[in-house]
């Protein structure tokens, strides 16, 4: 792990109420995919290119990956996580304790809209124009959440709603005036992707995706891109790392559309691992939180200043490209 995010999350350790800490860092079941999805990286290697002779460019494969709940770190919340972009895509979640206007408003680098589509699609209609109507440049339907995951540090905790002055903010005056709950139901399908492509010209990309044969499925129902993830780990504590299911995934898939990852990434190194391994860019989760209840906008722009400057460093290391020949297991 990159040493400033490690501080950074010791700082913000030190300062977030413990239950609001374990909320955020904490995974579903027993967390060994959680922990997985960090060591995943420590079992690959590079093989460096050497003599290509070529400058690198600028480009920073990076996006905020959508993360709930920004004022449970810092009173400005998802307002400090957008001002601190500097040209970064922000995944804004549904769950944000802002309205997804004035993240849009705040923010210093384009907003995608994170979906969790409702089950009575007028609602989901609404919060889609409610994206658009903001600005935001995608939208981003999370497949992963069938239900709730199972968070045993919250259960022990009893956390189970915001505290009194906070929202989902999204959630507010839609279709009918007051605030409503986040449904998570089963009963979401690739219809609804359809229905969400008929209902919108936003580019729509899937997150959640760890089948091969449901990246072909997305792919077939017209999607921008998939993210490849297991939710940090916060969902089914029983399926691969992120990274482990990124090759299959990348195949499948093909170069029809761009594959992300998100779930483990904590240095410039694991950036150009996934990158290497097909992804065309990664998503971060937990160290913008400890960014963010560290020093609000600064610590996330700390978190995504040494990344890049991380990244670009090892791809110069590397002769300037990544690709999967490069890549083995360490022994
Ligand atoms: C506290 C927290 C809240 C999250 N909220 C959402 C959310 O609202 N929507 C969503 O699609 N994913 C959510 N995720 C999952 C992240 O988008 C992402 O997949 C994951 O955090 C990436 O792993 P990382 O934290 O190891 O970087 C959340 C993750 C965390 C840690
Ligand atoms: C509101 C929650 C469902 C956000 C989430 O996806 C999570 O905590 O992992």
């Amino acid at each position: 792990m990159n040493p400033v995010l490690a501080e950074l999350h010791d700082k913000a350790r030190a300062v977030l109420d413990p239950v609001h800490h374990d909320f955020f860092a904490g995974g579903a079941g027993d967390e060994v995919v959680l922990a997985e999805n960090e060591a995943a990286f420590r079992r690959l290697a590079l093989l460096p290119r050497v003599l290509r002779g070529r400058e690198i460019g600028e480009d920073f494969p990076v996006m905020i990956s959508p993360t709930a709940f920004h004022k449970l770190a810092h009173p400005d919340g998802e307002l400090a996580t957008a001002r601190a972009l500097s040209g970064t895509t922000l995944v804004s979640s549904t769950a944000s304790t802002v309205p997804i206007a004035d993240v849009v408003a705040a923010a210093t680098g384009p907003v995608w809209f994170q979906l969790y589509v409702q089950p009575d699609m007028a609602v989901t209609e609404a919060l889609v124009r409610r994206a658009e109507q903001a600005g935001c440049r995608a939208l981003v339907v999370t497949a992963d959440s069938p239900v709730f995951g199972r968070h045993r540090r919250d259960l022990a905790h009893g956390f189970h709603d915001l505290p009194p002055g906070l929202a989902a903010e999204n959630m507010r005056d839609l279709v009918e005036p007051g605030l409503r709950n986040i449904a998570m139901s089963p009963t979401v399908s690739w219809e609804h992707i359809d229905r969400l492509r008929e209902m919108t010209a936003l580019p729509l990309w899937v997150k959640g995706i760890l089948h091969p044969q449901d990246a072909e499925l997305a792919v077939g129902h017209g999607v921008a891109g998939v993210v490849v993830s297991n939710h940090g780990g916060r969902q089914l504590d029983l399926v691969p790392a992120s990274l482990d299911a990124l090759p299959a995934v990348v195949d499948a898939v093909a170069g029809r559309v761009p594959v992300a990852l998100d779930g483990g990434v904590r240095s410039g190194g694991d950036i150009a691992l996934a990158l290497a391994l097909g992804a065309s860019a990664v998503g971060i989760g937990r160290p913008v939180l400890w960014g963010l209840a560290a020093d609000g906008d600064q610590g996330v722009r700390r978190v995504l200043d040494v990344l890049r400057d991380e990244f670009l460093h090892v791809l110069t290391l590397c002769g300037g490209e990544l690709s999967r020949d490069m890549v083995v297991k360490r022994c």
